[in-house]
């Protein structure tokens, strides 16, 4: 497996490609959890100091990571997010609440530490990875990783969103960014986005995908109000029938109705999946990278964690999709990864109980009468 430092990340990707091959190779190496340790861990859960079960989700959640990481006593000590951010051309259209300078201006502010996102992994002690994948302006810190595929996709309400050659580009970054996190060592990756437009985006992949009809997937984004809403599904709708993206490859939909910021955390969360890395999923976004994922390989799904349900009607559908319960439900409808980051402080509970309670033995605590 390529192994990227993260220093060669931070300059502009130019003239490189990527074979659909090298998509499959990926796709190839995700492999089934680890039963023998759940079964472990399993019964480690009954012999701790609580009546069988009196956890809940903890107990299931502290099961599945020990099947992922192929371990009976999982433990998660780094943890990142990758916020990924690009532009979208169907903000020409008038789908979005916020105007599409927006986008550049937030990754400023993502990158001086001023974001909620910044807030909230600053409060879970994640790192913060912040990707220029295709923002629509120059843009250039000594913290951000410049891989900008494209200066924006195209307005998919005309054309192809985005070339075959930069969906690859796209996935090959995500599989890039993940790698060289990974490399500096990482139990759990959170994802998030930044993209004015992009919830269009996300609403044209899932009614592809999910094939379902656009109007019960599409929501009021950044804040638009119903009127709003009804040109954005007519909009989608428009995009949808002049591309006809295929609901059987999940990469011609993402090349045909995607953007950059999704392709690229497609390909995060399939490169974590192949190195056994848990991924918590943040809001509609981002769900739509994993719902593209999981169409590409379905044994993607058992690495995922879902953070939050999002205020976006589709998000509720693609987690219903993949059955995956959210963890927390806030009302938010933010993206930055922020429902991602919020629920690490669960995903770490459940194994703090899981790796620290004694047991029924140690503790001198009477176990279960017979029934
Ligand atoms: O995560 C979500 O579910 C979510 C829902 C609504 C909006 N957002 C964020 O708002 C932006 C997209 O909204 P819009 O209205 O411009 O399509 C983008 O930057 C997302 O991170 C995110
Ligand atoms: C201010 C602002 C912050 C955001 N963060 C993610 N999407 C966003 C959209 C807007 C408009």
């Amino acid at each position: 497996m390529s192994q990227t430092p993260i220093s060669s990340l931070r300059g502009i990707t130019r003239g490189f490609s990527m074979s659909i091959e090298q998509i499959q190779e990926r796709l190839a190496l995700v492999q089934p959890l680890d039963k023998e340790a759940m079964q472990q861990a399993a019964q480690h859960q009954q012999q701790l100091t609580k009546p069988a079960g009196s956890l809940g989700r903890l107990e299931e959640i502290a099961i599945r990571l020990a099947g992922i990481q192929g371990t009976s006593l999982p433990h998660i000590q780094q943890k990142s997010v990758i916020v990924m951010a690009g532009d979208h051309g169907v903000t020409r259209e008038g789908v979005s609440a916020y105007p599409a300078e927006v986008t550049p201006q937030m990754v400023l502010n993502f990158l001086a530490g001023g974001a909620a996102i910044n807030a909230l992994a600053r409060q879970a002690q994640a790192e913060v990875v912040i990707v220029d994948i295709g923002v629509a302006a120059p843009l250039a810190h000594p913290q951000l990783i410049s891989r900008k595929v494209a200066l924006g996709s195209a307005n998919m309400a005309e054309r192809p969103a985005l070339t075959r050659e930069q969906l690859f580009e796209a996935i090959q970054v995500g599989f890039e960014v993940l790698d060289a996190t990974a490399e500096k060592g990482c139990h759990l990756i959170a994802i998030g986005e930044m993209g004015i437009g992009n919830t269009t985006a996300a609403s044209a992949i899932s009614a592809a995908l999910l094939r379902q009809p656009v109007d019960a997937l599409t929501g009021h984004g950044t804040g638009i109000n119903t009127e709003q809403r009804q040109h954005k599904v007519r909009v989608l709708e428009r995009a949808l029938e002049l591309n006809q993206p295929d609901p059987n490859d999940a990469l011609d939909v993402l090349a045909k109705v995607g953007g950059l910021e999704i392709a690229g955390l497609t390909g995060v969360i399939i490169a974590a999946a192949a190195r056994r890395i848990p991924v918590l999923i943040d809001g509609f976004i981002s769900g739509s990278a994993a719902l593209a994922a999981c169409a590409l390989n379905p044994a993607i799904r058992n690495y995922l964690f879902a953070g939050h349900t999002s205020v976006e009607p589709g998000h509720r559908l693609i987690l219903e999709h993949l059955q995956l319960q959210p963890l927390l439900n806030l009302n938010m409808r933010l993206g930055e990864g922020t429902g991602a980051v919020l629920a690490m402080h669960i995903l770490e509970a459940a194994l703090h109980t899981h790796n620290e309670m004694a047991t029924f033995a140690q503790a001198g605590v009477s176990e279960k009468e017979e029934e």
